[in-house]
C-alpha cells in the first residue's frame, strides 16, 4: 500500500505517539486522533504502524523513507527540520522510518460510504471518538484546552515542553501539516516557545536530572508523581510494538481483506477466540478485568454487607434496648442463615415482634367445589307476612341506660350489658366504641364489609356424609363471633302452613324458634343455616340482643379455630318422636349416636351453674350500687353469708343490737320490687330504675340454642317440643324467698334468704307457652310476666328435619 497524498492522515510521527501515549496511559493513537482531526475517516481508521523487532535498523528505514518520500515532502522537511535531528541516533531514526500505510476505511468497509464532505455535510467541527479510551477533541477548544494547565491537553503539551531537552527534540519538528499551518501547529507552539529558553543538554542524554531542571511547580502534580518513571523519561526498554484496531477488533495488515459483512457481527465467546488475538503478541488495549459473579447463599437480603452503623436511624430507646442486646450486636460474621429484611429486620429484632404475613394467605378450599344452588342468600333477618304486625318491639330495649363500666374494664365479663346478652351500642354503653369489647354483631359487620373470603371467614363445603357443611376460611379466636343465623322471621301460622305445602317433600328444614312466637326460616338465609351438629362442637348458637332486636349469631366455643376447620354445633336435638331420630355422624369419642338431646351429664353442669353464679353476683352488685342501699366499696368487709333461717336470725338479733337495720342479703327479685318501688314512688333517676328492672329480667340462663326434629309434627307438636327443651334445658332455677321478718322497737328488719330451686312458677308459665293459646297477661303476676319475656327470648333453635 502507498500512502496517497489525499489520504486521510498524515504520516504519525512515532515518537510523539509512543510518548504521549506512555504518559496518559492511553491507547497510542494520540497522534492518530490529531490526524483524525482533519480526516474524513473514522478514528478507528487510523493507521498504525507495527515495527517489527526483526525489521532493519531504524538508520536503514529513515533513509528508505527519504528515498521513497515524494520531492516535496522531502523539500519539507530538509527546510524545516533542523539538522540535529537528523543526526540524531536510535529513537528517532527508527520514528523517522517510513511506516506502512493501510487504508482502514477499505479495511473496515467504509470506504464505501462516500465522501460526505463532497455533498456538503460538513464534518470537520465535528468531535470523533478515538479507539480505546478515547480523547474527544474538538478542534476549536484545542487551543483553550492547551491553555488550561489542567486539561490533558495542556499536559500534554507540558510533556512535549519537557522534552525540550532531548537534542532531536531541540527545535519544532513540524510535519507537513504543521508547515502547511495545520491547527496542529497549535500543539507544537508550546514546544516552540519553550525552545528558546531551554537549555539542551547533550545530545541523547534524557535524564532525570535534566528533566529536574524544569519549573516543577508549573508540572501538573499528576505528571510530577510520574518523573521518576522510564515513560516520562521518554527511555523505552521494549521493542515498541503498535496495532492496528478497527471496530474494536484487531486488524491482522498481513491478513486479506474480507468484503464488509453487513450482518451483525457475531459476539465472540470465550470458547471461539478471535484467532487474531492469539496471533497478536501482546494486545495494547485496556484488558477489563473480569467481573465475578456473586451467588447468594441464602434468603433474599444474604451477601449484603452488614451497615458500618448498625444503630443509624434507632431511635433513643430503642438504641438503648439493643445495648441490652448483645446476641443482636454485629459479631464480624456473615449471617447467612437468617438474615433479616434491611432496614426494618434490626426493629423488628429488638422490638421482639414475630414475622407476620400481612394477609392469610392460605385457602382450603380446593377450586371447584359443590355448592348448593336453589338456596337464596340472605344476610339480614327479613319480616315476612304477618309477623311485621305482630312483632312489638319491648319497652325494655327503649330505656335502656349504660352500662357502669370504666375504659378499663373494656366491657368485660362485669359488664352488666354482656351479662345480660346486650351488646353495646352507643346508646347503652359508658365507656364507648374504643374501649368496648361488647360488640360483637358490630365487629362483624365491619368485617364483612371489608368484603373477601378471609374476611366473611367462612364457606360452605360438601362432606362426605352429611350433604354440606361450613368451613372457616380463617382463623378464630375462643368466643369470637363468626356469622349470623338469619332468615326469614314468619309466624308460627306461616311455619305450619310452609311446612305442610312448601317443604313437604324436603328432607332438611331450616327452621329455628326465635322471638315472641316467631320462627326463623333459613330457607332463604344465611350460609349459617349449613352448619352442621356435633357432639363435641367447636362453636355455639347464642342469642343477642342488639340495638333492641334479638339476634342470632355462631360463636367459636371455648377453644380457638384454626382456618380449615369444620364449624359445628350441637343441635341438642329434641327428636319430639322416635320417628324423627336421626342417627349422627360426627364421629367424636363422645358421639351420643343419634341427633338427640343431650343428657345431665352431658349439659355442663357446673359450667352451667357458674355462669348463673357470677351473672347472679354481678347483677346484685351492680344492683345495690345503683340503688344505694349498700355503698359501693370494695374495701367494705364483707358480711356473713347467711344460709339458714336461724343464722339468719342471729345475724340479725346482733344487728339490731348494733342498732343498724339493714338489709343483709338481697335476691334478685327482692331488689327488682325495691327497685320498682323505687321507680314509682320515689322518683329516682328514671335510669338506675331501669336497669335495675332489666337485671331481673335478666337471670341469666344458658343461652346456647338447640335444634329438634318436626318433620311431619303440627303447630302443636312444634310449640310443645319448643316449650319442652324449654321447661327441660334452660336450666334456669327460679329462686324462692324466704323473707324473715322481725320487728323490734327500732323498726322492722326484713331478711331475705335465697334458695334456687326449680320454680314451680317459672315452670307453669313455660308449659303454658306450650299450649296453643298463650296465657292471658292479666292472669300473670308482674313478676311472671317479666320472666316469660325473658323466657321468650330464649327460643330455641328449631331445625326441621325428616326420618
Ligand atoms: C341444618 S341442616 C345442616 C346442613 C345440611 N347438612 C345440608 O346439607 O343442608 C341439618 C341436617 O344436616 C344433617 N346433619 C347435620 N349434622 C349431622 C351429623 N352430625 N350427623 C348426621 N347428619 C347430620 C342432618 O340431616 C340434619 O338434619
Amino acid at each position: 500500500m502507498s500512502r496517497s497524498p489525499d489520504s486521510s492522515f498524515s504520516p504519525p510521527l512515532l515518537d510523539v505517539l509512543s510518548n504521549t501515549a506512555s504518559s496518559n496511559s492511553t491507547p497510542p493513537t494520540t497522534v492518530a486522533d490529531s490526524d483524525s482531526l482533519h480526516s474524513d475517516t473514522s478514528k478507528h481508521d487510523v493507521i498504525t504502524v507495527a515495527i517489527d523487532p526483526d525489521s532493519p535498523p531504524a538508520a536503514e528505514q529513515t533513509d528508505a523513507v527519504d528515498e521513497n518520500a515524494p520531492p516535496e515532502q522531502e523539500q519539507t522537511l530538509q527546510q524545516d527540520e533542523p539538522q540535529e535531528r537528523l543526526d540524531t541516533p536510535g529513537r528517532a531514526r527508527r520514528a523517522r522510518g517510513p511506516p506502512p500505510v493501510y487504508n482502514l476505511a477499505k479495511l473496515a468497509g467504509t470506504d464505501g460510504h462516500g465522501k460526505r464532505r463532497a455533498k456538503g455535510d460538513i464534518v470537520s467541527n465535528r468531535r470523533r471518538r478515538t479507539i480505546g479510551r478515547a480523547t474527544m477533541i474538538d478542534q476549536e477548544s484545542h487551543a483553550d484546552e492547551s491553555s488550561d494547565p489542567k486539561s490533558p491537553k495542556a499536559a500534554r503539551a507540558t510533556i512535549d515542553a519537557l522534552n525540550l531537552q532531548s537534542p532531536r527534540r531541540s527545535g519544532s519538528q513540524p510535519t507537513r501539516r504543521q508547515s502547511e499551518g495545520s491547527p496542529r501547529s497549535l500543539r507544537s507552539s508550546s514546544r516552540q516557545a519553550a525552545s528558546p529558553s531551554s537549555k539542551a543538554p547533550p545530545a541523547g542524554v534524557r535524564t532525570r536530572r535534566s528533566v529536574g531542571k524544569i519549573d516543577n511547580t508549573k508540572v501538573p502534580l499528576e505528571l510530577r508523581r510520574l518523573q521518576d518513571t522510564k515513560e516520562f523519561a521518554h527511555s523505552d526498554e521494549k521493542p515498541v510494538i503498535y496495532t492496528v484496531w478497527s471496530n474494536g477488533k484487531y486488524v491482522d495488515p498481513n491478513e486479506p481483506q474480507e468484503p464488509p459483512a453487513r450482518k451483525k457481527a457475531k459476539v465472540a465467546t470465550d470458547d471461539e477466540e478471535p484467532e487474531n488475538d492469539k496471533e497478536s503478541p501482546e494486545p495494547i488495549t485496556n484488558t477489563k478485568k473480569r467481573r465475578v459473579k456473586k451467588y447468594l447463599d441464602k434468603g433474599l437480603y444474604a451477601g449484603q454487607d452488614p451497615p458500618a452503623d448498625i444503630t443509624k436511624g434507632l431511635t433513643v430507646a430503642e438504641k438503648k434496648k439493643l445495648a441490652e442486646m448483645p446476641e443482636l450486636l454485629p459479631s464480624g460474621r456473615v449471617n447467612k442463615t437468617m438474615p433479616s429484611p434491611m432496614f426494618t429486620g434490626l426493629r423488628m429484632l429488638i422490638a421482639g415482634r414475630d414475622f407476620k404475613l400481612p394477609w392469610n394467605v392460605c385457602n382450603p378450599l380446593p377450586p371447584g367445589q359443590p355448592k348448593p344452588d336453589e338456596w337464596k342468600k340472605m344476610t339480614k333477618n327479613r319480616f315476612i307476612g304477618d309477623s311485621k304486625e305482630i312483632w312489638r318491639k319491648s319497652d325494655l330495649f327503649q330505656d335502656m341506660t349504660r352500662c357502669e363500666c370504666k375504659p378499663e374494664d373494656g366491657c368485660g365479663e362485669s359488664c352488666l350489658n354482656r351479662s345480660m346478652f346486650y351488646e353495646c351500642d352507643d346508646r347503652n354503653c359508658n365507656i364507648g366504641r374504643a374501649h368496648c369489647t361488647n360488640r360483637a354483631f358490630a365487629d362483624l359487620m365491619a368485617r364483612r364489609a371489608k368484603g373477601g373470603k378471609y374476611h366473611v371467614g367462612v364457606e360452605v363445603i360438601k362432606t362426605s356424609d352429611r350433604g354440606y357443611g361450613v368451613r372457616s376460611n380463617r382463623c378464630f379466636k375462643p368466643h369470637q363471633i363468626i356469622m349470623e343465623y338469619a332468615g326469614e322471621i314468619i309466624t308460627e301460622e306461616e311455619c305450619e302452613r310452609r311446612m305442610n305445602e312448601v317443604y313437604k317433600d324436603n328432607d332438611c328444614y331450616y327452621l329455628m324458634s326465635f322471638e315472641q312466637n316467631m320462627i326463623i326460616d333459613a330457607t332463604t338465609g344465611s350460609i349459617a343455616r349449613f352448619v352442621n351438629h356435633s357432639c363435641n362442637p367447636n362453636c355455639k348458637m347464642v342469642k343477642w340482643v342488639v340495638a333492641g332486636q334479638p339476634r342470632m349469631a355462631l360463636f367459636a366455643g371455648d377453644k380457638p379455630i384454626m382456618t380449615g376447620d369444620e364449624l359445628t354445633y350441637d343441635y341438642n336435638f329434641d327428636p319430639f318422636s322416635a320417628k324423627n331420630v336421626q342417627s349422627c355422624l360426627c364421629g367424636e369419642p363422645n358421639c351420643r349416636g343419634i341427633l338427640g338431646p343431650r343428657t345431665r351429664e352431658q349439659k355442663s353442669k357446673p359450667e352451667l351453674q357458674k355462669t348463673v353464679k357470677n351473672a347472679v353476683k354481678a347483677g346484685k352488685r351492680k344492683l345495690q350500687e345503683m340503688i344505694g342501699s349498700e355503698p359501693a366499696s370494695s374495701n367494705k368487709p364483707k358480711r356473713p353469708r347467711i344460709t339458714s333461717t336461724k343464722e339468719a336470725l342471729a345475724t340479725v338479733g346482733l344487728q339490731m343490737a348494733k342498732g343498724t337495720a339493714t338489709a343483709i342479703k338481697k335476691t334478685a327479685s327482692s331488689v327488682a320490687s325495691n327497685a320498682k318501688k323505687a321507680v314509682r314512688g320515689a322518683k329516682a333517676p328514671a335510669q338506675r330504675r331501669t336497669n335495675a328492672s332489666t337485671v331481673l329480667k335478666k337471670t341469666v340462663a344458658n343461652r346456647v340454642v338447640k335444634a329438634y326434629g318436626t318433620k311431619g309434627t303440627t303447630k302443636k307438636q312444634i310449640s310443645r317440643s319448643t316449650s319442652t327443651v324449654t321447661a327441660k334445658d334452660k336450666g334456669v332455677k327460679a329462686v324462692k324467698k324466704t323473707t324473715v321478718k322481725k320487728t323490734t322497737a327500732k323498726g322492722t328488719t326484713t331478711k331475705t334468704k335465697t334458695t334456687a330451686t326449680k320454680s314451680s312458677s317459672v315452670a307453669k308459665v313455660t308449659k303454658a307457652r306450650g299450649l296453643k293459646r298463650p296465657i292471658a297477661p292479666a292472669r300473670m303476676t308482674a313478676a311472671e310476666k317479666k320472666r316469660k319475656e325473658e323466657l321468650d327470648r330464649q327460643y330455641e333453635i328449631t331445625v326441621a328435619h325428616p326420618d
